[in-house]
């Protein structure tokens, strides 16, 4: 494989956003642009966020893009560009690679957007750096911080089944659930239907990639409120219950990758939310309230019962905390 030769064939023929000025191909892409614009970065490692045992090079590049598209989600816009750094070790063959990019291109599609540049170069392990931009209307980011007293806490699709699929394809061969492990390899970022909420006034989006219990924590400082969850009312998909029941909450919790939305909406705008999720068939849990609050955190109901949810959820460079 030589790195030229790999550029040409991974160069798309065309371009499916009009504003594209100039594409791959010079020191640099140019785009033209009148409205906001968000930028985001998420990397992915090989024996980090995936092995070769639990993925092919399609899902690979297809879960690099999601994971930045949820971004994009998480902020309220609509997708438009990626550019992909690559380190190329010695074992990922140029069909591999060719692979992967089919795998990005599969979501890409799906929300039109454009492979605009990136780099390449030759190392130890695969990693997949990707950044992608969005548009937003004119003052319509959706912050971690908008979160009020009074709203309602809500989460798209069912939580948990992502860190089941990765615990089939690490240790029950064959699978259980066919369903769990698609779920890990092909999560569907809800970009569609965070742009299609862009009328409404308020509201507080964080995707799902470390897990609600982080994430809702995330919410919780942002927006100095107290986040309360109801233990009982988390989705939990049917396949996840049944196979790893003993799990399932844990997981739906702080198992992560889920790449859904976790966000608060005021009673008043509740009612559009919900049309817009019926109108695309997609499922909304209303899972908890907000409070007012002097210390930020997040408290887990059970019946009577209510105690802290810790971040708890992945968190790299961990072990280096205590140098
Ligand atoms: N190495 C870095 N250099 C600069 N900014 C970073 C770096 N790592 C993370 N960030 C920024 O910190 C914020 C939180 O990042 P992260 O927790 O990875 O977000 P997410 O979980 O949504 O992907 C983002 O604004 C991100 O751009
Ligand atoms: C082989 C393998 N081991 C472990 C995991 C689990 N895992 C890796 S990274 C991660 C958290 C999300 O990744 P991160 O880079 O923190 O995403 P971000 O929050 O920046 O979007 C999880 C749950 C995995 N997907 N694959
Ligand atoms: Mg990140
Ligand atoms: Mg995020
Ligand atoms: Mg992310």
């Amino acid at each position: 494989m030589e790195e030229f030769e790999l550029i040409r064939r991974l160069s798309p023929s065309y371009y499916r956003q009009s504003s594209v000025v100039k594409g791959i191909g010079d020191d640099a892409f140019v785009f033209r642009s009148s409205e906001d614009i968000v930028f985001t970065t998420d990397t992915m490692v090989e024996d980090v966020h995936f092995s070769k045992s639990t993925m092919a090079p399609h899902a690979v590049g297809y879960r690099a893009l999601a994971a930045n598209v949820s971004d994009l989600a998480a902020m309220g816009s609509e997708p438009a560009f990626y550019s992909v750094s690559l380190v190329v070790p010695p074992d990922w063959t140029e069909e591999e690679i060719v692979e992967l990019y089919d795998g990005m291109d599969e979501l890409g599609r799906v929300f039109g957007m454009d492979l605009i540049g990136g780099d390449t170069v030759s190392g130890k392990q695969l990693v997949v750096a990707i950044t992608a931009h969005g548009y937003l209307q004119k003052g319509k980011a959706r912050y971690r911080s908008a979160a009020r007293p009074g709203d309602l806490l809500f989460v798209t699709g069912t939580l948990g089944d992502s860190r089941g699929g990765l615990e089939e394809l690490l240790h029950s061969s064959p699978p259980f659930s066919e369903y769990l492990v698609q779920r890990h390899r092909y999560p569907e970022p809800r970009a569609v239907f965070a742009s299609r909420l862009q009328g409404l006034n308020r509201l507080c989006l964080n995707d799902v990639s470390d897990g609600i219990a982080s994430e809702a924590n995330e919410i919780a400082s942002a927006s100095g409120v107290t986040v309360h969850v109801d233990r009982e009312l988390l989705p939990i998909s049917e396949s996840l219950r049944s196979v790893y029941p003993e799990k399932a909450v844990e997981w739906a919790l702080s198992g992560g990758e889920d790449f859904e939305l976790l966000g608060t909406v005021s009673e008043q705008e509740k009612e559009e939310l919900l049309r817009t999720a019926e109108h695309m068939k997609m499922r909304v849990t209303f899972i908890g309230t907000i409070t007012s609050s002097d210390a930020p955190r997040v408290l887990i109901h059970s019946g009577e019962k209510a105690e802290t949810l810790l971040p708890t959820g992945y968190t790299h460079l961990q072990e280096r905390r205590s140098q």
